[in-house]
């Protein structure tokens, strides 16, 4: 049934002009690099009708054995706008998993490579990685979560490009798109204040932000989410959280991701929604947006 648009939206891409070509050229020798140095299971001779025929492949979920619970939502917004917080929260409480591209990228960062110090070199100037290769490292994601029974998911930092929204859209139906904003002046202190546990993965934020209120705006008041003692001497920051290098990615969001909440909004799948502020006050509301307060009820109620 996606057979068309697939094709037309993979073809479409295959004919583009000559600095995507140069571009393409790089990402395959990348992938290539990265896949016979880091031991990575990548093909060898992946291009981007190839990967995005392998997200086909993975992408392609059984029916649910939880009525209602096949979520294929996408969560949109600039760097450090909490996409990772509400995603996460939202997939424990649909019961489907939330998967983070970033993260998939650090994992495979992670292991030693040779040229896998050139996608560190993309990653930590806060450009993105080739779209062949995060729709390759997607497909192994979505196809490990399908061998587990795994149904349905929650996308977060995917799709980040046009070409990307275009590919996800020929092999899948995603039902909703989750378009986090926040004031400017916050996610820089947001990125800043990021920190991670070394050890469990937690993820804290010691920004406190305390925007005044003006004639056009209100107050806006983020507590920091500060880690439990035993994570407190175990804290890192992102080697991308630097000043420099959120700005850069800001910028790219522009350039780039902007383009894709327009194409969701023209399929009028996009929900917008602005953060009022921290968890305590945004998640509520949130809920409320999306008819979920009934089902947050219910399961605190159960807890
Ligand atoms: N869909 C994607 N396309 C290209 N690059 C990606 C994608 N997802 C993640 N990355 C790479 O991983 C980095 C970290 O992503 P992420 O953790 O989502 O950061 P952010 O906080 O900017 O949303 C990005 O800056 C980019 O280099």
């Amino acid at each position: 049934m996606h057979t068309n648009h697939f094709s037309m939206a993979v073809s479409h891409r295959l004919f583009r002009p000559a600095t995507s070509t140069v571009k393409n050229i790089f990402s395959s020798y990348l992938i290539r690099s990265l896949s016979s140095s880091s031991g990575s299971s990548l093909d060898p001779e992946i291009d981007l009708k190839e990967a995005a025929s392998q997200l086909e492949k993975s992408s392609s979920s059984s029916p649910s054995p939880y009525k209602g619970r096949n979520f294929h939502w996408v969560f949109l917004g600039c760097p450090g706008v909490g996409k990772g917080t509400y995603a996460s929260r939202l997939s424990s409480l649909l019961g489907v998993p939330h998967i983070a591209t970033g993260d998939l990228v650090r994992e495979e960062l992670s292991s030693s490579g040779l040229l896998s110090s050139q996608l560190k070199e993309l990653v930590n100037h806060g450009k993105l990685v080739p779209d062949e290769f995060i729709i390759s490292l997607l497909s192994k994601r979505l196809q490990a979560g399908k061998e587990k029974g795994e149904s349905g998911y929650i996308l977060d930092g995917f799709p980040r490009t046009v070409t990307q929204a275009e590919i996800l859209e020929g092999v899948t139906n995603i039902d909703l798109v989750i378009n986090l904003k926040l004031r400017e002046e916050a996610l820089l202190a947001k990125c800043l204040g990021r920190r991670i546990c070394s050890e469990c993965g937690g993820n804290y934020n010691v920004a406190c932000i305390d925007i005044k209120g003006d004639d056009h705006s209100p107050r806006m008041y983020m507590p920091p989410l500060l880690p439990p003692p035993n994570c407190e001497s175990k804290l890192i920051t992102r080697a991308d959280d630097t000043e420099e290098v959120v700005k850069e990615r800001l910028r790219i969001y522009n350039k780039m991701t902007q383009p894709v909440e327009e194409f969701y909004r023209k399929r009028e799948k996009l929900l917008e929604f602005e953060l009022p502020g921290g968890i305590p006050e945004s998640w509520p509301r949130l809920l409320r947006a999306l008819h979920l307060e009934d089902l947050y009820d219910k399961k605190s109620a159960i807890a």
